[in-house]
């Protein structure tokens, strides 16, 4: 496997609200290798966003705690006071709402030009205004050629039109597009798409998420997919990390976890994954639980048909199976005579108890 380009360790996160403190994320580890897709799937407010802003450091408000570091330099660690800002430099964000990050008042060229000769960053309006007047036209020019150039990478056939377009002026899938161009600009080597195309109707979302796709190929750049749908998982990502309630619950290569989800939680994700004969997902009962006061230590407990005593009492850590595949599920622990995670040499690699059930019944 390549070098690891983003590594996240034990990171926390919690939040001052008016009912107490939200402990939203409870020691997340997440790895991105070199040149790799990973989808980070669960559903609504299970962190996922939230995971992928503090990289970029974009939510003063949470109290968090762990380790990040990025191409092996360390970015965040409990020991530092100051966290350095990887924001524009290496690491690129596409947000899921491209009329919120597009700028009414401004064209497409101005808004991309911008990003190019000023940073995409905050600046007060007079420095910005210096900052206009006195760039050079060549530099202006030369930004404008290369912002054309990310458009055509998006596949856009007319982009001199759409550069003196103003936003409101273009379609939602044009709009997605241009956002994908910007978050290109800065030559990123780790990408993430919070959702792409999510906001618009099917086809145009499948078409944003094949462009992303083949420039992701093409660029070998390393990418993290934020997606609710294991559907769209399976179509863009080499390795899925699954999410619950601000906790990992299941991380596998993309191909294995859709014939062996391992956590009862995958599980009924897979299950709400539109099958292709009826078009129609089953979806799951219940909803995450609140962050205050949360209580068992396998956050899933509540809704879980399998949950025992352990699961509200003992975290179950994550345990490595065959396949690459890892899991943090008091489940796997059963069959191994009550060895617990830690001390176990062997993992316990027998199917879970839905796959037993199959085989009885066949
Ligand atoms: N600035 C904030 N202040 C308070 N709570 C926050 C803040 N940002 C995020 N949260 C909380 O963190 C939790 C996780 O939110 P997040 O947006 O990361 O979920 P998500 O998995 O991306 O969901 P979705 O699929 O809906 O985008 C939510 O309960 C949210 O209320
Ligand atoms: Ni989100």
């Amino acid at each position: 496997m390549s070098n690891p380009i983003l590594e996240i360790n034990d990171l926390k996160a919690s939040f001052k609200t008016y009912e107490g403190t939200a402990n939203v994320l409870d020691g997340i580890d997440l790895t991105i290798h070199e040149g790799e897709a990973m989808a980070l799937v669960g559903e609504t407010g299970c962190g996922k966003s939230l995971t992928t802003e503090l990289i970029l450091d974009l939510v003063p408000a949470a109290r968090t705690s762990g380790e990040m570091k990025f191409k092996d330099e360390v970015v965040y660690s409990p020991s530092v006071d100051e966290r350095s800002t990887l924001r524009g430099e290496n690491i690129s964000i596409i947000m899921q709402d491209p009329m919120s990050s597009l700028n009414p008042v401004f064209t497409i060229g101005e808004q991309m030009t911008d990003i190019l000769l000023f940073g995409g960053g905050e600046k007060s309006p007079i420095d910005y205004l210096k900052h206009k007047l006195t760039r050079n036209g060549a530099e202006r020019k030369k930004a404008r050629e290369r912002a054309r150039e990310v458009l055509n990478e998006v596949q856009i056939s007319s982009p001199e039109r759409v550069l003196s377009s103003y936003p409101s002026e273009l379609s939602g899938g044009m709009r997605q597009r241009i956002l994908i161009g910007m978050a290109l600009l800065a030559d990123p080597d780790l990408l993430i798409a919070d959702e792409p195309g999510t906001a618009l109707d099917v086809t145009t979302e499948k078409k944003i998420l094949e462009i992303l796709k083949d420039i992701v190929d093409n660029r070998d750049t390393s990418v993290i997919y934020i997606t609710h749908d294991l559907g769209v998982a399976h179509e863009v990502s080499d390795r899925v990390t699954v999410m619950y309630a601000g906790q990992v619950v299941e991380r596998s290569p993309t191909d294995v976890i859709f014939d062996t989800p391992m956590h009862p939680y995958t599980r009924t994700l897979l299950e709400s994954v539109p099958s292709l004969s009826t078009g129609i997902g089953e979806g799951s009962e219940g909803s995450i639980p609140s962050y205050v006061d949360v209580e068992a230590e396998c956050r899933f407990a509540d809704r879980c048909e399998f949950s025992e005593a352990a699961c509200r009492g003992v975290h179950p850590g994550e345990r490595t199976l065959d396949q690459g595949q890892s899991v943090a599920c008091h489940l796997y622990k059963q069959d191994t005579g009550g060895r617990s995670a830690d001390d176990t040499d062997e993992p316990y690699i027998g199917p879970p108890p839905w796959r037993t059930e199959q085989k009885r019944a066949d």
